[in-house]
């Protein structure tokens, strides 16, 4: 397969570091406190993953950095010309008309073919171009949803739970790949994940919400972060996984995270 072409690599020196820069945001909604003071930054060439249980807040952290909700209180500074490419949690595609990759890819973003082909290629679907989108497997779904965002030329990249669906070998892939995006294109990228379990191995920075920021930290350092510890108990901390990586040791009672499909949430 054709390896699309790498971009220079990431200079230290000439690029402005922060892309978001949010501070002391909070947020009720219904009328509940979401989120509470939170701070949070990405700089260019950054994979900052973010954990925290169902309900924690996240996509709607997201939804602020992005400029889709208002936060209460705090403030969110962008680089100027900030471009996103979002992956959503969900993508309706039951109520489409049956469409092929390209079409889906294209349906919000002005592309050319050659730029499409770039996208699938960089993402590994190029020979899914003219297939049923809605035959897709997880995995290969969400490779498309990547090539789409990735069609916008993205300073940042955000992925909002990117291996729902996805089985463990194709969960690994996908966390390369994302790692490989980082690498040729120096974006910036946050990754939202629900799975107390696993993280990307190549994040540079976790961070752990639950309405607050509990901890943040390399990932090596969170299993071992006392406010992690307290919160998500010493069973998730236990079986933290740092991902990709050789699969040799023991995840205890989670079996459907070694076999099989995974629910989406
Ligand atoms: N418009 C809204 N009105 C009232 N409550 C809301 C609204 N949007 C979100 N919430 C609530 O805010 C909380 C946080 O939601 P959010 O989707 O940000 O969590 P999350 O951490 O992304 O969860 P998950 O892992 O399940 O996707 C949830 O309890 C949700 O029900």
């Amino acid at each position: 397969m054709p390896q699309p072409e790498p971009l220079p690599p990431r200079s230290a020196a000439t690029e402005p570091r922060a892309l978001v820069d949010a501070h002391g945001l909070s947020i009720a909604l219904g009328g509940r406190t979401i989120l509470d003071h939170v701070d949070m930054t990405v700089s260019r060439g950054e994979i900052v993953t973010v954990i925290g249980p169902n309900g924690a807040g996240k996509s709607t952290l997201v939804k602020i950095l992005l400029g889709l909700l208002k936060p209460d209180a705090g403030s969110v500074g962008r680089a100027p010309g900030l471009t996103v490419g979002y992956v959503p949690q969900r993508f309706p595609l039951e109520n489409l008309v049956p469409l092929t990759v390209e079409r889906l890819i294209t349906m919000t973003v002005r592309a050319g073919r050659a730029a499409v082909t770039a996208a699938l290629e960089e993402t590994g679907i190029p020979h899914l171009r003219d297939a049923d989108a809605a035959g897709l497997s997880g995995g290969e779904f969400q490779r498309a949803l990547i090539a789409r965002a990735l069609l916008r030329d993205p300073d940042l990249l955000v992925l909002d739970e990117p291996v729902q669906g996805v089985d463990f070998t194709g969960e690994t892939k996908l966390y390369r790949l994302i790692g490989e995006i980082r690498d040729r294109r120096g974006c910036g990228v946050v990754l939202i994940s629900h799975d107390l379990h696993v993280v990307m191995a190549e994040s540079d920075r976790v961070i752990c919400l639950n309405g607050h920021v509990c901890c943040e930290g390399v990932p090596e350092t969170i299993r071992t972060d006392p406010e992690f510890m307290r919160l998500f108990g010493p069973a998730a901390a236990r079986h933290l996984a740092i991902y990709p990586h050789a699969h040799d040791h023991d995840h205890g009672h989670d079996h459907e995270h070694e076999h099989g499909e995974r629910a989406a949430s």
